[in-house]
């Protein structure tokens, strides 16, 4: 019996590692943009349906093994954003960020043989500070093309800390995996160690 990861998450990966866990990563085949369609305005909900449906696609192709599912989505005041294009896009995002509040809500799924066994969500809000356009460019100088790969246009173990007031809630869910609720369901399991 083997764990996968069905994430193309570097920062996924890197936990996952970083917990001394052992798993395997396939990339998951999920259509995100038609599940996206369904669940306007309803961030939870569509946070646990991507994980879920990335978990089961790829636990439906591996018989018996054990799969880990994993979603981030970010709104600022009820407008969902998804990552950044383009550079552009990404100074965008973060002049409509500045001096907002965003809230960040990750979830995490179980899967084995195309079911659906455990889940975790959880969400934190981010207060941005006011951002000039002279940072902004300076900060993306720094941190560009890297955060094209984050939802939210920031490495918070990274730069992207110096784009906040004040953060509410779990590192690790802002990361983009609530990696102790998911150590504690791989205990449950045998998954790791106890
Ligand atoms: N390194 C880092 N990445 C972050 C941070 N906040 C969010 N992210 C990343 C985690 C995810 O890779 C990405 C959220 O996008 P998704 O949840 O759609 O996952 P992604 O498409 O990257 O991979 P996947 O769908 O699981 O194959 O943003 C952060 O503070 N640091």
């Amino acid at each position: 019996m083997t764990l996968i990861l069905a994430s193309s998450s570097a920062i996924r990966r890197a936990l996952l590692e970083q917990a001394g866990v052992s798993f395997r990563v396939e990339r998951p085949d999920v259509d995100e943009a038609r599940i996206e369609a369904t669940h306007a305005g309803h961030d939870f909900e569509l946070a646990l349906s991507l994980a879920e449906a990335k978990a089961a696609e790829v636990s439906t192709r591996h018989s018996g093994d054990w799969v880990i599912g994993g979603d981030s989505v970010v709104s600022v005041e009820g407008r969902r954003f998804m990552k950044p294009r383009d550079r552009d896009d990404a100074a965008d995002h973060l002049l409509h960020f500045s001096g907002k509040a965003m809230r960040l809500v990750s979830a995490v799924a179980l899967a084995r043989n195309g079911e659906l066994e455990w889940n975790h969500i959880s969400d934190a809000v981010l207060h941005f500070r006011p951002l000039s356009e002279e940072f902004i460019q300076a900060y993306l100088d720094a941190e560009w093309p890297d955060v094209s790969y984050c939802v939210g246009v920031f490495r918070m173990e990274g730069l992207g800390v110096t784009l906040f007031d004040e953060v509410e809630g779990d590192h690790f869910t802002i990361l983009g995996l609530p990696l102790l609720p998911l150590l504690g369901a791989l205990r449950e399991r045998g998954l790791m160690a106890s």
